[in-house]
């Protein structure tokens, strides 16, 4: 049977990109999707957004909601200190096989744990399943409809401290039009817009950065 779109980006980064080097990883994804097939990565230019904020912030706990086939996380991995606990969540458990084999082959599977499951369902589980008490930075790429509740979802569960960041890709592009309301209203957070455009398109989008008040 036709294989799928992940499986064909894997077959790209076995093919191109040099084992145990993140950047080549990064690279060979990027013109996979720029001269074979758009895919959902949150590519080059936001993803040099997201390696500012990785780095301004360096985190010790860090979750991604929507590891897709692991391109943010690889992004993100690369940068982080020793020691640093990362946990990404993705929902459909064929792309929880391809991520691993490309994080894997940027030589970073020890840096990161990838989670099959809902953000609804693995929040509420974070503190005691994986011994996180608060997170320092969230970066959220899953389904744009449940950037809103999974914010509120963070709050109730106390994963949240007085300085935790959170970063979500397509605020404009699908859109996030009620989680940017609440940001952005919210005396308890100071968000920023960062404009940039869709992945490998001229389309627009953005990203916006909330600081957590306390
Ligand atoms: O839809 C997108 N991402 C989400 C995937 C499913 O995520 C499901 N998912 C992953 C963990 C997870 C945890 N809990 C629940 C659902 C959970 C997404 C879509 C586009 C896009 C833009 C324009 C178009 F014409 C078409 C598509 C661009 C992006 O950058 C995206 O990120
Ligand atoms: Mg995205």
């Amino acid at each position: 049977t036709r294989s799928t779109r992940p499986q064909r980006m894997l077959k790209a980064v076995q093919k191109n990109a040099t084992k145990g080097n993140p950047e080549s990883v990064i690279s060979a994804i990027d013109y996979f999707c720029k001269h074979s097939e758009w895919a959902m990565n949150v590519g080059d230019e936001k993803g040099s957004i997201l390696d500012s904020v990785v780095t301004e912030v360096n985190p010790s706990t860090v979750l991604e909601l929507g590891t897709y086939c692991g391109y943010s996380t690889v992004r993100i991995a690369r940068l982080l200190s020793p020691g640093t606990k990362f946990i990404t969540l993705e929902f459909n458990p064929a792309n929880v096989t391809v991520a691993r084999q490309i994080i894997a082959h940027a030589g970073l599977q020890d840096k990161v744990t990838v989670v099959e499951g809902s953000s609804g369902d693995l929040i509420p589980q974070m503190k005691e399943r994986f011994g996180i008490t608060t997170f320092d930075f969230i970066f959220l790429d899953h389904w744009k409809d449940r950037y809103l509740p999974d914010i509120k979802l963070f709050e109730e569960c106390g994963l949240l401290r007085k300085g935790s960041v959170l970063l979500a890709d397509n605020v404009i592009c699908p859109g996030a039009p009620e989680y940017l309301e609440y940001v952005r209203n919210s005396p308890r957070y100071e968000s920023r817009y960062y404009p940039a455009h869709l992945e490998y398109t001229t389309l627009e989008d953005g990203m916006e950065k909330s600081v957590f008040l306390g």
